[in-house]
């Protein structure tokens, strides 16, 4: 397939939503959440909202409880205390690989691709989770499994144009460049056409223009209709490229609201001290 125009390179990486960038109403409500390990509060009594449409930063100092918080959202940890409703459903006990089908992906950490298949394949793996083919289907080589398996080569060269790594389409996702391999797993999670995508430290080991790249793709992301939280530790990359900003310290929230009045909150600035200032900058 080839798609050249940028409109329907966003149409078909965004079928199933208007694409409108207006924030709505809440997403995401994660209400006096806590995690605890052994004892000792991971995350501690947190809430905050998601509303459809912005670009929501989960920012702190290390250890301050931001993966916990992340994990505890997509199933990841079961909280002690507190609630997540996703989409006005509780999520509850719903397990890990439930959360997807719920419409929450997410990247890791660190990258985790299948570096034997190649970048397209990668993608198209993600589209599976959206199959409506039985096994008997994919057995049987049914109609409905044919046009499943080439609407998902169509979206997953698109939303591999989309990211910027069409040209790599044909190579193994171990062969890639480390921002690459990046982008890839960007594209895979928004393959399962995820209402929130979530993206846990997407830039870390870019250079100062990787990252002015990527916070493009995370713009051009929610300008394509999705709603997006970030955990991210380069600040200016997250002041950037948010809406609004979540702040955690020892599993508390300290701040919650513009990047320009965090930026100023006595208690982020203090959070922060002894950070090098090229982090905050
Ligand atoms: N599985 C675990 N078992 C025990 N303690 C944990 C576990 N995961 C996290 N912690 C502890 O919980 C606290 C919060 O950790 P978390 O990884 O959520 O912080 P973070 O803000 O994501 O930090 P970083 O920016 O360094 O990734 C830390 O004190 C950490 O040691």
């Amino acid at each position: 397939m080839s798609i050249n125009h940028g409109d329907e390179i966003a149409d078909a990486v965004a079928p199933q939503r208007d694409i409108a960038t207006d924030e709505g109403d809440i997403l995401l409500d994660v209400s006096d959440l806590t995690v605890e390990f052994g004892g000792l509060a991971a995350l501690d009594g947190v809430s905050f909202g998601i509303r459809r449409g912005e670009i929501l930063g989960l920012i702190g100092p290390n250890g301050a409880g931001k993966t916990t918080c992340f994990n505890a959202i997509t199933g990841v940890y079961t909280p002690s205390r507190g609630s997540v409703v996703f989409d006005g459903a509780p999520l509850g006990k719903v397990k890990r690989h439930q959360i997807t089908r719920r419409g929450i992906a997410r990247t890791f950490q660190n990258v985790r691709l299948w570096g034997e298949m190649t970048a397209l394949e990668n993608v198209c793996v993600g589209t599976d989770a959206r199959h409506k083919s039985s096994v008997w289907g994919a057995v049987f080589r049914s109609r409905r499994f044919y046009r499943e398996e080439r609407d998902a080569v169509d979206r997953g060269m698109a939303l591999l144009e989309f990211v910027g790594i069409a040209h790599r389409a044909g190579e193994k996702a171990s062969n890639l460049p480390y921002g690459d391999q990046r982008r890839l797993e960007i594209a895979r999670a928004l393959a399962t056409e995820p209402k929130l995508l979530c993206l846990d430290e997407p830039a870390a080991g870019f250079n100062p223009s990787e990252k002015t790249a990527l916070m493009s793709l995370i713009k051009k992301i929610r300008d394509d209709g999705y709603t997006v939280l970030l955990i991210e530790h380069d600040m200016r990359l997250v002041m950037g490229v948010t809406d609004r900003i979540v702040v955690l310290e020892f599993g508390r929230k300290i701040a919650d609201g513009k990047p320009k009045d965090v930026r100023e909150n006595p208690a982020v600035i203090a959070a922060y001290l002894g950070v090098p200032d090229d982090e905050i900058a």
